[in-house]
């Protein structure tokens, strides 16, 4: 046999045989993994559904071929399948095999990928008006893939190596292509080495993209600083003491009402969230809801955009109810989830903590209602992203992932992204809560400026002198109810035009100073 010949070794590794099996391994592991992750995202998404059917059937896929060894599952495609009158050659068996057995790992890791993406996110795609495939398609699996990625990439790794396990089926890879090679040549030493250096080279290559692509997905990573927590000052019973009037009775249905609320009432937990609230909005007001930690007012805020419908009651978009239609009995009968998201697409949403998708840009974070629900072209709607950014300040930061940004940068793109789709109004859940005190001023600063223009708002926040100097409307709310509401005279900001609006003279019901209210609640 002799001594090891690096020559030989040499001339074999460049074999034109051992190249096309090397090249074969790659392929077949390659198309495996593809099958495996799109298996795996099918699998894991049904590991999650709310049904138990679907759960049952992913769980029993998975515990069936992670429960048995992957050289039984070829030879059981091989062998058994011809035998049920179902005849695949061998390509077809080992990429059937190596596939499912990767969808059943690929489950698991797309199930924790989804697991990772915050709620929230799903919630901003659905406050954009996306559809829930959408939203899952466009906003969740990316994020989930991305947090998947050193583990799918582990798994091709394996996945490599594992094509091995072919050459029981006679398989022309590189390890059943070395047996054949060491046989004729009686050099195994030499002929085993030159396939261990191409596995070698096929995964160390592998490894390099691998990191590469992390470095690049880190530079999206949404690990942000985390916000800091919402300062609260003085208790809600200040608030109210003597300077807020009892609410007005709800009437009927108001002239130029943009939202109309009646009857809203939920339960979560047990516990009335939401008593039977009425609130009629109309075009240009601004209306401030405050109130203390727990009293549903952010409850009450999705209930308006039906992001979390009430147990029962309704919402008008400009007269038409968002969730009901009649029948021709005049029964009302739910609308399709696709007609929610379209009524839901008229009306903005900023969040607390902004919500952005951290794998888009500023630029794209905003162009995305457009060009996946208006089918607006992408230059179109990336000019008209990049005019939003430029009207608050961020015309240098279009590029900027939001990771890249400071909090306030991040709610004006958020704000940028809520009007992008020309809503009729925009819904605030306590915009400035999550932000530094310096940066509190520039976010209340572009709130100013778009009620000063004339957008209808609904605005949850702490920051009463903010809703001194801007509501048309303070509405007070307690234990799921509105206990109070004050007018505090929106002329000072919007003078004559204002004031010759329709329906202001029905706004002005407080007195025209609220008296002194404390800075924040
Ligand atoms: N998923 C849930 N399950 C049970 N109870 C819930 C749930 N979400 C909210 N609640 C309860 O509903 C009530 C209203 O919550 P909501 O967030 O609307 O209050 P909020 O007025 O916005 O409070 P904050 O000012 O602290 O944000 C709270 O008592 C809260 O504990």
């Amino acid at each position: 046999m002799g001594a090891f010949d690096p020559h030989l070794f040499l001339a074999l590794v460049l074999s034109p045989l051992l190249v096309r099996a090397a090249w074969v391994t790659l392929w077949v592991a390659a198309a495996s993994q593809a099958i495996g992750i799109a298996i795996g995202l099918g699998a894991g998404a049904m590991l999650l559904a709310g049904h138990r059917l679907p759960r049952a059937v992913a769980w029993t896929y998975s515990w069936l071929f992670r429960g048995t060894p992957l050289l039984a599952q070829i030879l059981f495609f091989y062998a058994v399948l011809p035998q049920l009158d179902v005849h695949l050659d061998i390509v077809a068996t080992g990429l059937l095999a190596m596939g499912l057995n990767e969808g059943a790992r690929m489950g698991e890791i797309v199930r924790a990928g989804l697991m990772s993406v915050p709620g929230e996110q799903r919630e901003a795609a659905a406050a954009l008006g996306l559809h829930r495939w959408q939203g899952f398609v466009l906003i969740v699996v990316p994020q989930a893939l991305r947090a998947a990625l050193p583990a799918v990439g582990n798994n091709f790794s394996y996945m490599i190596k594992a094509t091995s396990l072919l050459s029981v089926i006679a398989f022309a890879e590189l390890l059943r292509t070395s047996q054949q090679l060491a046989q004729s040549l009686s050099r195994p030493l030499e002929v085993y080495c030159a396939a261990a250096a191409w596995y070698l080279v096929l995964i160390s290559a592998w490894t390099t993209i691998q990191h590469m692509m992390e470095r690049r997905l880190a530079r999206a990573d949404a690990g942000g600083r985390a916000a800091p927590t919402a300062r609260r000052g003085t208790e809600h019973s200040q608030l109210a003491a003597g300077r807020l009037l009892p609410r007005e009775e709800p009437g009927g249905p108001a002239r130029d009402a943009v939202i109309a609320a009646r009857g809203l009432s939920k339960r979560m937990g047990g516990m009335p969230v939401l008593d039977g609230i009425d609130l009629v909005v109309r075009r240009g007001e601004v209306v401030v809801i405050v109130g203390p930690s727990g009293s549903g007012k952010s409850t009450l805020l999705r209930a308006l955009n039906w992001l979390d419908p009430p147990d029962s009651g309704r919402v008008e978009i400009e007269g038409r109810d968002i969730a009901f239609r009649s029948s021709r009995s005049g029964r009302p009968v739910p609308r399709r989830a696709a007609e929610i998201d379209r009524q839901r697409q008229r009306i903005g949403m900023v969040f607390q903590r902004f919500n952005l998708f951290p794998h888009m840009t500023a630029c794209d974070n905003v162009a995305v209602g457009l060009r996946r629900l208006r089918g607006t072209k992408m230059q179109a709607a990336r000019a008209r992203a990049l005019d939003l950014l430029a009207r608050f300040g961020l015309q240098d930061k279009a590029a900027a992932f939001p990771h890249e940004l400071s909090g306030g940068q991040r709610q004006r793109v958020a704000i940028a992204r809520a009007l992008a789709m020309d809503p009729i109004a925009l819904l605030f859940d306590e915009p400035t809560s999550a932000l530094d005190p310096e940066t509190v001023k520039e976010v209340l600063d572009a709130m100013e400026d778009l009620a000063r223009t004339g957008t209808t708002m609904i605005v949850v926040t702490h920051e009463l002198g903010f809703a001194r100097r801007v509501a048309d409307r303070i509405v007070v709310m307690e234990q799921g109810r509105i206990v109070a509401e004050a007018s505090p005279r929106s002329d000072r900001r919007k003078g004559d035009e204002a004031a010759a609006a329709p329906g202001a003279a029905a706004i002005a019901v407080g007195p025209a100073n609220p008296g002194p209210l404390p800075g924040r609640i």
